[in-house]
């Protein structure tokens, strides 16, 4: 919300001499192509789920590393009738040693005897002996019977995890088997949140001039669906001394480890207490990206710290900031994260989309019978048409004509798109001949429900 002039310290915002200097198509390669991605490091294993492998998992010592037992029972060495010796002590012929399921082999044992294949029984002498009976099948124990052998697994050095693999939890059991406490894995962004808005309530029911909060709940979940790992979610006042300091970070937890981007929402525009430009200027941050030939979303920036975080500044209109952090966030975290920029795919439009010169427009749009058809409630601070898209179209400024291949992107969270063979860097052109009159605009889908 934009509410009265600023005062303070404020710094003058730096002079970037151009607004909505980039195309959409711009931005988006600009924001990949600014980052690079984050060094492997290692991990603990409690952490390192969904991660990507940064070098080969070896067995560190054989697997299983000594013999043991598969059942409960007896170590036995020879045949039966078995003296009992004391568990753990060298077995000589014919003696046995009481043993548990995973317990270790005692030296001179030759096979386990499971319990329910033994009785103890006396000798003439009247000593307890070990014999054969109960469910014994004949021939039991053979030689190795119930003996889980050292290295049946693997053998020390063998490869159990290739590079490059992206580790499940049998992966993260496989790595504590081999002896490991952390993995190298590939870099993967860290990103906090800065939210902004003192209008902004995050429980119950907004009063008039408040809104609920939408970035909480939504946020954090896009970033990890974006290949980021979500951080904390701070809350920054209007005034700009809060947004410096919050910012800055100059004292950040103990534990907190430094965020790689940092993303704001609100405060994008230039009215008095909107910080974004003049925060990044003060910390000596350089723009990147400042506005985009796009809508909505159009206020998106993109700042580099000296500390090398990148700040990506969201518009506070909740699907504005969405279709910002597609634009900007989703190829920054690919970048940052070892990951190619997507590839953009193309679907057939299912309205005419007038020309809106100069700018793209990003439409949520659902299929209806194969053709993309675009969302009603698409409004810059709407958030229903999104809930229920199957993807987002970008509309080129000269538009789409009814029927006519259109470049889109998925959702996070939404199924793939067809992707063409030609480059996603050449959008269509137009048609030559004008086209059939055709419905323009949004298309109702309420008998459709979703
Ligand atoms: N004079 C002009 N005013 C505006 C322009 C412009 O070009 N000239 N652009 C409009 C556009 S487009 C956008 S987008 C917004 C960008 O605004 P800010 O990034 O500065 O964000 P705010 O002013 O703080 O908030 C805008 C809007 O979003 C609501 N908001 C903020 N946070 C949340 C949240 N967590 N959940 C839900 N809604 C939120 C806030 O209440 C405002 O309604 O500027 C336009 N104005
Ligand atoms: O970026 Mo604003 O529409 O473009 O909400």
């Amino acid at each position: 919300m934009t509410d009265a002039p600023g005062q303070g310290t404020e710094p003058d915002a730096p002079d970037t001499g151009h607004r909505l200097a980039h195309t959409w198509h711009e931005a988006r390669q600009r924001a990949f192509d600014c980052a690079t991605p984050i060094p492997a490091g290692p991990v603990p294993l409690t952490a390192a789920l969904g991660r990507t492998l940064a070098s080969d998992v070896l067995a560190l010592q054989d697997l299983p590393h000594y013999a043991s037992s598969a059942m409960d029972g007896w170590a036995v060495n020879g045949s039966g009738p078995w003296v009992l010796a004391e568990p753990g002590q060298r077995l000589a012929p014919h003696q046995a040693s009481q043993i548990v399921t995973g317990g270790l082999i005692p030296p001179g044992a030759k096979a386990v005897l499971r319990s329910e294949s033994g009785v103890i029984t006396q000798d003439e002498e009247g000593l307890p002996v070990l014999a054969l009976g109960g469910s014994a099948k004949p021939g039991e124990p053979r030689n190795g019977q119930h003996i889980r052998k050292a290295a049946e697994e693997a053998a020390a050095g063998e490869l159990l995890i290739k590079a490059g693999t992206v580790l499940n939890p049998a992966h993260l059991a496989l790595a504590a088997l081999a002896g490991r406490d952390d993995v190298a894995v590939l870099g993967k962004p860290l990103v906090k949140f800065l939210m902004t808005g003192s209008e902004v309530v995050t429980s119950g029911m907004p009063a008039p001039g408040q809104v609920r909060d939408t970035f909480g709940p939504q946020l954090g979940a896009v970033v990890e669906l974006l290949g980021g790992i979500a951080g904390e979610q701070l809350k920054v006042g209007d005034s700009y001394e809060e947004w410096f300091e919050a910012l800055e970070d100059a004292e950040p937890a103990p534990d907190a480890p430094p965020a790689d981007v940092v993303i704001t929402t609100g405060g994008t525009g230039r009215s008095g207490t909107d910080h974004f430009r003049n925060a990044v200027a003060q910390l000596g941050g350089r723009l990147l990206i400042d506005g985009i030939a796009m809508r909505p979303g159009h206020p998106a920036v993109l700042a580099e710290l000296p500390d090398g975080r990148f700040v990506l500044g969201l518009p506070g209109n909740p699907l504005a900031a969405m279709m910002a952090l597609f634009t900007v966030g989703a190829p920054l975290l690919a970048a940052l994260g070892h990951r190619p920029l997507a590839d953009i795919g193309e679907v057939p439009c299912g309205a005419m989309l007038d020309a809106d010169p100069g700018r793209t427009r990003l439409l949520p749009f659902r299929f209806v019978y194969g053709l993309a058809s675009p969302a009603q409630h698409a409004g810059p601070g709407m958030m229903r048409g999104l809930a229920a898209a199957d993807g987002v179209m970008v509309v080129p400024p000269h538009g789409v004509q009814l029927g006519e291949p259109v470049q889109a992107f998925a959702l996070p969270w939404g199924k793939p798109l067809p992707v063409p063979d030609t480059a996603e860097s050449k959008p269509r052109k137009p048609p030559a001949r004008p086209p059939r009159k055709a419905p323009s605009g949004p298309v109702d889908w309420s008998a459709l429900g979703g």
